[in-house]
């Protein structure tokens, strides 16, 4: 079983536990209470290269990275850095996170927030707008084509925006088959959780050009922005070397510095 199958066994076990406690009309019931979602595509898409910041309390390949007692106090201080947009890890088992996380990050943030978990249903999309997310990540590699198609046809119907998540040139055609306006290039490989930064280079130019593109995994530090960007990124997504640096905020904006830097915008 792959790293990916494994972590997917244990998210479908959590869901079916939270189905017995909370029905799906109650969950409407709260999404319908929840302002209207946030323009995902707008956030990503200015001037510069977009810094979407994630909560990430530890990883199958890294084990604990950072105990974050508190994640809304995280996401204010990216934002404060000049983030685009906030990524939760709200998968429990693996990487540490919970929908609490992802509520008390909407509430503290004025900012989109990305649901980053192993969407396997629709209840998980209408549990991601309950919590007041407004993007939702759909990974490829562990749908069938005909359910990432309708994930996401009802993710787009709830308001969310759906970021759908490639490793190779295929999986671009796949997602853009199903409809995606923005496409998010991991770096890890989801069978070995190797990182290899050549993967936006290589996959990217077969994402059409008016999808949002954005590089995954293993940004540590502005050059790795730099890199991503020069090989046509709009944004990039980063965990692990924010939570465990001293300073997030500061962090954060040294990459929006980067991202937004005269320079970069020639060679774009
Ligand atoms: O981070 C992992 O080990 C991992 C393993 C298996 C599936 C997903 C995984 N990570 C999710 C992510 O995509 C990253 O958290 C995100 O791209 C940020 O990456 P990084 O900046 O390298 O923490």
């Amino acid at each position: 079983m792959s790293v990916l199958d494994e972590i997917i066994e244990g998210v479908r076990a959590d869901l079916a536990e939270r189905q017995a406690r909370v029905s799906l009309d109650d969950l409407k019931e709260t999404a319908a209470k929840v302002p209207p979602a946030k323009d995902g595509v707008a956030a990503l898409k200015g001037e510069g290269v977009a810094v979407i910041c994630e909560v990430k309390r530890s990883s199958p390949s890294k084990g604990a990275l950072a105990a974050i007692a508190d994640p809304a106090g995280l996401a204010a201080d990216y934002e404060a850095g000049g983030a685009a947009a906030i990524s939760v890890l709200t998968e429990r088992r693996r990487f540490g996170g919970s929908l609490e996380d992802l509520a008390a990050v909407r509430a503290r943030v004025d900012l989109p927030v990305l649901r980053k978990d192993f969407i396997v249903t629709s209840y998980q999309l209408w549990e991601a707008r309950a919590h007041g997310a407004d993007l939702v990540l759909l990974i490829v590699a562990a749908l069938e084509q005909p359910a990432l198609v309708s994930l996401v046809e009802r993710a787009v119907s709830l308001g969310l925006t759906p970021l759908v998540e490639v490793h190779d040139e295929e999986e671009v055609q796949r997602a853009v088959d199903a409809g995606a306006r923005i496409i998010g290039v991991n770096a890890r490989n989801l069978k070995t959780l190797e990182v290899d930064r050549g993967t936006f280079a290589r996959v990217a130019p077969e994402i059409p050009d008016d999808v949002v593109k954005i590089a995954e995994s293993g940004v540590r530090g502005p050059h790795d922005l730099i890199a991503y960007a020069n090989d046509g990124a709009d944004a990039v997504l980063v965990g692990e070397s924010l939570v465990t640096g001293r300073d997030p905020r500061s962090a954060v904006a040294d990459l929006v510095a980067a991202g937004t830097h005269p320079a970069l915008r020639q060679g774009r």
